[in-house]
């Protein structure tokens, strides 16, 4: 579990988390929506301990990040996965190299215990028979999957995603999505998302946290944000003519 507290963040005189608290629970991909610019970059990256906090605590199990020694950072980087937006695949390694690195990084095991832990990941994630390709040989969705193989080769206790289906197509964004929440139940991750992605919200949001001006304006489930009055979530998520109606339909159908 990921308890947030009072998270504040700024740069020079720019104020972009102005106190945000949240918990984010094993087993279960919570959301955070927003419009640009509302801080979900900023807030993923303080979770992930790329940005310091000013002020506010972000505990992981119990533990607090901003509080690691050098060597509990080490053992807690090992607890977590990261897919970038992009896949950030490195594009000279093939496939089983990208997957492998973070456990040449951090472990010294034999390279067959290496190798049986990659080709479970990749297996996982649905991609045998593609170890000795080059990110360049696949198609967007694959590279993706490479890229959650690789998070979760460690098996992780936290999942972050920052905009895990950017520049796939509606299908293949749906696959992509459904994995990551298969994934989050099987291992019992903790699984953090950024997204843009309405389809996303409606498919996986177990959790949606909604961002503005670096406050949380809004969290619930997505059952929830169909039935919510708060007039902010309603003008970010149905901005679309098409949700505007499934929301209608929906609530129709309860009443
Ligand atoms: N390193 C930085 N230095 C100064 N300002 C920053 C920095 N990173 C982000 N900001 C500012 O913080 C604000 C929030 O940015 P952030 O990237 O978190 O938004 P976002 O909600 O992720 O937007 P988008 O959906 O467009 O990715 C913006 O005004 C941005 O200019």
């Amino acid at each position: 579990m990921i308890e947030v507290k009072d998270l504040h963040k700024g740069f020079g005189d720019v104020q972009v988390l102005k106190g945000i608290s949240t918990t984010f629970h094993p087993g279960k991909t919570s959301l955070i929506i927003g419009q640009s610019g509302s801080g979900k970059t900023v807030f993923l990256k303080t979770l992930i301990g790329l940005h310091t906090p000013e002020k506010g605590t972000i505990s992981f199990d119990g533990r607090i990040s901003t509080k690691f020694t050098i060597e509990e950072k080490r053992q807690w980087r090992q607890e977590i996965g990261m897919v970038f937006q992009g896949s950030a695949l490195f594009d000279s390694q093939t496939v089983e190299e990208n997957v492998m690195f973070p456990l040449k990084m951090f472990t010294d095991n034999a390279n067959s215990e290496m190798l049986d832990r990659v080709n479970f990941a990749l297996n996982r994630v649905n991609l045998e028979n593609s170890n000795s390709k080059l990110p360049a040989e696949l198609s967007g969705g694959m590279q993706k999957r490479v890229a959650i193989a690789r998070a979760i080769v460690m098996n992780p206790k936290y999942l972050f995603c920052d905009e895990p289906n950017s520049g796939l197509d509606p299908q293949t964004a749906i696959v992509i999505d459904k994995l990551i929440k298969e994934i989050t139940d099987e291992y019992n991750i903790t699984t953090v998302i950024n997204t843009h992605d309405m389809n996303s919200v409606m498919e996986i949001g177990e959790k949606i946290i909604f961002l503005k001006n670096g406050l949380k304006a809004w969290e619930g489930s997505s059952n929830e944000i169909f039935k919510t009055d708060n007039e902010a979530v309603v003008d970010f998520v149905y901005s679309s003519n098409l949700f505007k109606k499934v929301r209608e339909a929906y609530l129709k159908e309860i009443k």
